[in-house]
């Protein structure tokens, strides 16, 4: 991370600490309540520039026998740290996202997610993730990731045609 920072501000819009936070898109794999085969994963504003989050590890979700696959441990904080720039304005995509896979989560166990900005230059938001079982002491996982900020109407202006909910997008609703 640069050691010449921007200032923090949570955006006046954005969500309270203990609300849940809007979706990405209702179609989004990480938090989209429509998505078909999707982790669902509800996000609440944190304090700060924090979001958490919990999964219940499923076994659709296995990788290795009786353990998460790593993927969708990635996909999980990719989408929970990518909630996080919502809390200062607008919407950033991952260009960067490093994960530390420190102990083996069970299926059957719930992961709490928790992400935090630790930084923003420019369009540019440096955000850490972390994962345990329930134990905050005893973290699981962690991740760190670049977000950058984005004209979300003209990043995504070629490709919305492509959404499950593209009738919806080229209605003009809801706004992207
Ligand atoms: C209602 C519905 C709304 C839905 C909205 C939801 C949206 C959110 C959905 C989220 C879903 C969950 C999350 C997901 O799944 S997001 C899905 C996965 N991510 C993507 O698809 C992003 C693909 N990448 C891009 O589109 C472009 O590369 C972006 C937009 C990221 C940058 O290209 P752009 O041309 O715009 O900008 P720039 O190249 O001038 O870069 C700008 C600055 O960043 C620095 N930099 C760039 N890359 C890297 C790197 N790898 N390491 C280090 N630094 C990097 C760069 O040096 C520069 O720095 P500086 O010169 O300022 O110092």
């Amino acid at each position: 991370m640069p050691d010449e920072l921007d200032v923090l501000e949570r955006h006046p819009k954005t969500s309270e600490p203990g609300e849940l936070m809007r979706p990405h898109n209702m179609t989004c794999f990480g938090c989209g309540p429509e998505s078909p085969h999707g982790l669902h994963l509800e996000m609440y504003a944190g304090e700060g520039f924090s979001v958490d989050a919990k999964m219940p590890v499923q076994q659709w979700m296995e990788g290795g026998p009786g353990v998460i696959h790593g993927g969708i441990l990635s996909s999980a904080f990719d989408d929970v740290m990518g909630m996080t720039p919502r809390l200062i304005g607008p919407a950033a995509v991952t260009a960067h996202l490093q994960v530390d896979f420190l102990q083996p989560i069970p299926v059957g166990k719930t992961l709490h997610l928790h992400a935090e900005i630790l930084g923003k230059q420019r369009r540019k938001i440096y955000v850490e993730g972390v994962a345990h079982l329930g134990d905050p002491d005893r973290p699981v996982a962690r991740a760190n990731g670049l977000f950058v900020q984005i004209d979300v109407r003209a990043h995504f202006a070629d490709h919305v045609e492509n959404s499950a909910k593209a009738a919806e997008y080229l209605g003009g609703k809801p706004q992207l």
